[in-house]
């Protein structure tokens, strides 16, 4: 990684400000944390650090609250859920930078955790304001970025600050970076990218690059409905990024000249509510006003699985329908076991997608659960993540 990491600084008694992705997902009905799995991954760098002395200041952002409080985004359920694995109480301030949160850095006795409200409350935490930076910057003595799956996005508490204080990477930035590295410059082939989940604008441009370099992509979910509408079918009531469909037209004309194998899916499980019991399958042709496709059908399911025969490298970001649903959540589950039991080196990413593998009982079975979905399709492009270029440089042997 080449980067300096938290051992490389004495913690004792330092003001430790944490970045972490504790962006974990909640319950659609009750708001609960519907799984824990980035909070767990961030134990062992909170773990050194409690033992080694430090005052620990904790950052992360929850959902996208767009610069504004937002009640079911504050973050008093993260610092309970974290208190309750840690053993130990983690107080919790009820802003990230003023008053609230200088008083409750200043009450910190070393070996004490405190965690800061959802740093997305303010507009300036994305925008990378240099007044907000400072002001976070000045609440700590030394800047750990533990948040992987935040690392691809160039803001306040997962840049800027890095700028102010001795910046270093956490265990879990290492784990994942020397993790991803296997799949990155020189992956074992055949290498099978699968891309689905619903942050399409995010992720759509990501796709160019991953035809270069998988030798097959794979697409579902909400990402799918964007081709599919580029393809000229009527996705009625799906969730489209209209936006999106000419760069979608033009990976499709990039695809049919190279001739990639890029597969899409042949028929989906349509229904008029989330809510509704089950679904129905359609053809991606024959889909009916006001209907959402919202799972893959059971004909693309099998061409996927069957697709990832052979494969030996496999990269998957984003599940292949709304898997929160039990009624749409079978095209995940047969592509989850499909890359559980691939000999390949797997790798399965994405806040929500290592959810959905965990709900289908398979994590063990994948060799790499990566905390980032958007990171870990940016650093695989070989692009620069922002949260960890940040760091310090190591002067000896990388690590
Ligand atoms: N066809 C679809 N229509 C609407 N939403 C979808 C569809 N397929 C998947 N999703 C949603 O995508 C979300 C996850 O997307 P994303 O955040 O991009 O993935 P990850 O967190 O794994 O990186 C899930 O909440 C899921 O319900
Ligand atoms: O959940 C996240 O990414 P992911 O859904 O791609 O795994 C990260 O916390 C980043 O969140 P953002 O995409 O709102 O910046
Ligand atoms: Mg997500």
């Amino acid at each position: 990684m080449g980067k300096k990491t938290l051992e490389d600084y004495d913690v004792a008694g330092k003001r430790v400000l944490l970045r972490v992705d504790f962006n974990v997902p909640l319950d659609k009905e009750t708001g609960a944390i519907s799984n824990d799995e980035r909070i767990q991954a961030a134990l062992p760098t909170i773990r050194y650090l409690l033992d080694h002395e430090a005052r620990l200041i904790i950052m992360s952002h929850l959902g996208r609250p767009k610069g504004q409080v937002v009640d079911s985004l504050r973050l008093d359920p993260v610092a309970d859920r974290l208190s309750a694995l840690l053993g130990q109480p983690v107080a919790k301030a009820d802003d990230c930078i003023g008053e609230l949160a200088e008083k409750a850095v200043a009450d910190l006795q070393p070996g004490q955790a405190l965690l800061l409200e959802n740093v997305r409350f303010h507009p300036e935490e994305e925008k990378n304001s240099l007044e907000f930076v400072k002001k976070l910057a000045a609440l700590g003595d030394i800047f750990v970025n533990d948040a992987f799956g935040t690392a691809h996005r160039a803001h306040a508490s997962t840049e800027g600050v890095g700028h102010f204080l001795p910046a270093v990477a956490g265990y879990l930035m290492k784990k994942e970076i020397s993790a991803l590295a296997r799949a990155g410059k020189r992956p074992v082939r055949p290498y099978v990218a699968i891309i689905g989940g619903a942050k399409i604008s995010d992720k759509i441009l990501v796709i160019e690059e991953l035809m270069k370099i998988a030798d097959k992509v794979i697409i579902g979910g909400g990402m799918a409905n964007t081709f599919l509408a580029a393809q000229g079918y009527d996705m009625q009531a799906s969730l489209v990024e209209t936006d999106k469909i000419d760069l979608a037209k033009g990976l499709l004309d990039q695809q049919a000249e190279t001739g990639k194998a890029f597969l899409l899916p042949t028929d989906v499980v349509v229904a008029k509510s989330l809510d509704d019991a089950e679904g129905t399958v359609k053809k991606v042709d024959d889909l009916a006003a006001g209907d959402m496709a919202l799972d893959i059908g059971p004909a693309t399911r099998d061409l996927y699985v069957k697709a990832l025969e052979g494969a030996q490298t496999i990269f998957w970001n984003g599940p292949m329908g709304v898997f929160e649903k039990e009624a749409f959540a079978q095209g995940t589950n047969a592509l989850a076991q499909g890359v559980a039991d691939s000999a390949g080196y797997t790798i399965i990413g994405g806040g929500d997608s290592v959810a959905a593998v965990a709900q289908a009982g398979l994590s063990e079975q994948i060799d790499h659960i990566s905390t980032g979905g958007g990171a870990s399709l940016v650093f695989l492009e070989g692009r620069m993540l922002p949260g960890l270029a940040v760091l310090e440089e190591r002067e000896d042997e990388p690590v």
